[in-house]
This record gives structure tokens, sequence and C-alpha cells, in this order.
């Protein structure tokens, strides 16, 4: 409901200062004061400080800037919204990469969305912040029912946020310790095994041998250090090696487009705190491998990691890791390395599982939490109870490549 731009009582106030012939200066001074006014002059310092203007020469050369157009500011009950058209010229990539300010200018509850035609912003101050919420199995479950590879994220204030690997492939989890990125893969995992079922093979390694043990016997591989990771990274080089010749064969570019009988499944490579692989470098040009070409090979990447580290997501993998979700970051300069902006840096601490979700554009989304024995108790009708490993037994597929010897094991 819209409690108009000028607020009633703020109206009432202007005519009776007015009609009392009180002096137009107070009459100025209340309507300066009323919201939508503060939320214009606000905006119009923000674009000031920000350098948010199109600069160009006037007469005699002196430099004239051309601000945005401030289009409208609208008082809800639940929110104030501020639309405003970039000047042509202006890149709307420049106000993007300083949405942060938004927020510290008008607060943590602030949000920038970017419209259809590019030029145009609306900026939305909620009255409330999200909350954080519990993971509920079963709402969950419907969300994402009919979506190949379905990864839930979390809810914004207009819904929930959910997104298919198979479309979007490969994905970073960063921020700071204790931001919330391990609930998040626990919730993230959860969710594609329990809908996934027998189309997921799902490979954890865990670095800082903290969780990944609650999916022993659901994923079809558990290690918790680098050599055990190193055999994973064969086994699957290996693997989209066949389902290459498998394409082939069939003459399709993607595992989606093969016939039922001889579609294999999804395979999902979860790594928790990838930075420390760093040293490792048969194993990080393994899984820079997977980036490059397991999209439709039906092989997809989750990796996680505290720091951002430019090292590592220098080049090809950063380029690959196409959905990022920013938790917390230190500072704007980690923040950038990972989504391109300062805005993971203007999360609060206290916003456990709060994040900045890089995908078609930025937006905050608040995760669902989930404790490791809810987790566990969601997976157990999922474990096996004995000690299959798919990729070690043979597929029984139609098409069987005849040579599979090309790639020598302990070599990447
Ligand atoms: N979505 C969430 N909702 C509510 N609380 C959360 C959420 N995510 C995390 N938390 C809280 O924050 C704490 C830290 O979260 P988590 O262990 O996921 O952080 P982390 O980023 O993985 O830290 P580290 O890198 O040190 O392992 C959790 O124990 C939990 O209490």
């Amino acid at each position: 409901m819209i409690m108009s731009g000028v607020t009633m009582a703020g109206a009432a106030q202007l005519l009776k200062l007015a009609g009392a012939g009180g002096c137009s200066l107070a009459a100025w001074g209340v309507w300066r004061g009323l919201p939508d006014q503060v939320v214009r002059r606000k905006l119009m310092d923000l674009f000031r400080i920000g350098g948010m203007y199109y600069r160009f020469q006037g007469y005699k050369g002196r430099e004239l800037r051309n601000y945005p157009l401030i289009r409208r500011v609208t008082v809800y009950i639940n929110r104030t919204e501020a639309a405003f058209r970039l000047p042509t010229g202006l890149d709307p990539q420049e106000v993007m990469k300083k949405a942060w300010l938004f927020r510290q200018v008008f607060g943590a509850t602030a949000e920038l969305e970017q419209g259809e035609d590019a030029a145009t912003f609306v900026m939305c101050i909620y009255r409330t912040s999200m909350e954080s919420y519990e993971y509920d199995a079963e709402r969950i479950g419907e969300c994402v029912k009919g979506i190949g590879l379905p990864v839930y994220v979390g809810r914004t204030r207009s819904g929930d946020v959910l997104y298919d690997m198979v479309e979007h492939p490969h994905l970073l989890l960063a921020g700071e310790t204790g931001s919330g990125k391990s609930v998040a893969l626990r919730s993230i995992l959860t969710t594609l095994i329990r809908s996934c079922g027998d189309s997921l093979e799902l490979y954890c390694a865990d670095m800082k041998r903290s969780e990944f043990h609650i999916f022993r016997d659901v994923a079809q591989d558990v290690v918790m250090d680098a050599a055990g990771l190193h055999k994973i990274v064969l086994k699957l080089r290996r693997e989209m090696k066949k389902r290459g010749d498998l394409l082939d064969h069939h003459e399709v570019a993607h595992v989606d487009d093969l016939p039922k009988w001889d579609k294999p499944a999804y395979i999902v490579l979860a790594v928790d705190e990838v930075a420390l692989l760093k040293k490792e470098k048969d194993i990080m040009d393994g899984i820079e491998e997977i980036s490059t070409i397991g999209r439709a090979l039906g092989v997809f990447l989750i990796l996680s990691m505290q720091r951002p580290d430019a090292d590592i997501l220098d080049g090809k993998l950063k380029n690959n890791l196409t959905v990022r979700m920013a938790f917390r970051h230190a500072d704007e300069i980690n923040s950038r390395i990972t989504i391109g902006s300062g805005e993971a840096a203007a999360i609060k601490q206290s916003e456990k599982g709060r994040m900045v979700l890089k995908l078609n554009g930025c937006q905050y989304v608040q995760g669902p939490h989930i404790s490791i024995e809810d987790a566990r108790m969601l997976l157990e009708p999922f474990k096996r109870h004995s000690d299959i490993n798919t990729l070690d037994v043979p597929r029984t597929t139609a098409y069987e490549p005849q040579d599979d010897n090309s790639i020598e094991l302990g070599v990447l």
C-alpha cells in the first residue's frame, strides 16, 4: 500500500503553515524534511561522491556533469523505492560496481536493482532486514521439482531463488570465516541429493576435514586430503573422455541430448576450501579442465574458499565459475575479486548466511539454516549400505568406447 510521496501528516502541516501565512521558510523546511525529499537529496549526494555522472566539456572547456535523473521516490508501508535513469554515456556497470555505496548511505536494507532497460535502476530501502530461516525439506523439495540439477540458494524479499546447474554450470562460494559457507554447502548438497536420486553422482573433498563426513555412504566418494582428491580428479578425467566419445558416437553436443538408455548420471565434484590446493598443480589443472569442458559432459564443480585467492581465481577457472555466492567479505578488494563489485563487504558480521548471488546480475539472498543433525537425518534414506563406487563399475550402456587407455593414470 502506498503512503504517497508526500506523507499525509507532512502535507497537512505544509498547508497549515502556508494557510496561516506562516513564513515560507518554515514551509520549505518542512518540505525538505519529508521522507521522499530526504531520499532525493541523499541520492544526489551519493551520485556526486560515487562519481556517478557523465562528464563533458561545456563553454570554454568548462567541465559539466550530467547526473542521473531521479524519476520518482515512493514511500510504501514496508519500503521506500527510488527510481532513477542514467544519462546517455554513463556505463550502467559503473553504477552496479558501486552498489555497496547505496548500502553505506541508506543502510543495510537498501538494495539496488537494474531495470530491463539497462539505464534504469530502482533502489529499495526496506523497513525490516531479511530474516534467517530454517531449511524446510518438504517446501524446498516442491520448489525444485522438475529441475535437472537444482541449486536452492535461498530467499529474497520477493521469494525463493533457485537455478539449474545444467544451465549455469560451475559454482564458487566465498566468504570470511563464520559467514555461512559450510551451512550453504550443506543445504545445497542436501537438496541435490534428495531431489536427484540416481541421476546424480556426488564426489566430496573436504580440505578442512570439518564436515563432509555427513555425505559418506551417500556420495560416491568423500575424501579429506589432496591425495584422495587427486584420485577423484583422475577418475573424472577418464570419465570425461568416455563421455566425450559417447557424445561423438551419438553425434550430439550435450549429455542431455543422449538417448535415455545411454544417458549417464550428472556428476558434481564439491571441494571445500579449494585455496589449500593452491600448490597442487596437477589437481588444479584437473579442476580447471572440468571447468572448461565439464558442462557439455554433465560434470560440474562446486568450489568454496574463505579468502578469494587471486592466484587461483585468475584466468580460465575464474571465468568458468559462472555462478558466485559471495558471503561476507573482509573488504571491498576481496569482494571485487569474487563478484567484481564491493557489495559483499557491506554484509554485516551478524548477517549469517547472507550472500550476494552473482547470476545474471547481483542480488542479496538469505540462505536457509540447516544443522548437521538435520542434514544427517534428511540424508539417511539415501545412504548406500554397500560400498559401490559407480565410476569403478563398468557402465552397462549400449555404447562402450573401444580404446579407454589413452589417459595414463597418475599423469594429469
Ligand atoms: N543461513 C544461516 N542462517 C542462520 N545462521 C547461519 C546460517 N549460516 C550460518 N549460520 C551460523 O553461522 C555459523 C557459521 O557458519 P559456517 O560454519 O557455515 O561458516 P563458514 O563460512 O563455513 O566458516 P569457516 O570458513 O570458518 O568454516 C553457523 O554455526 C551458524 O550458527
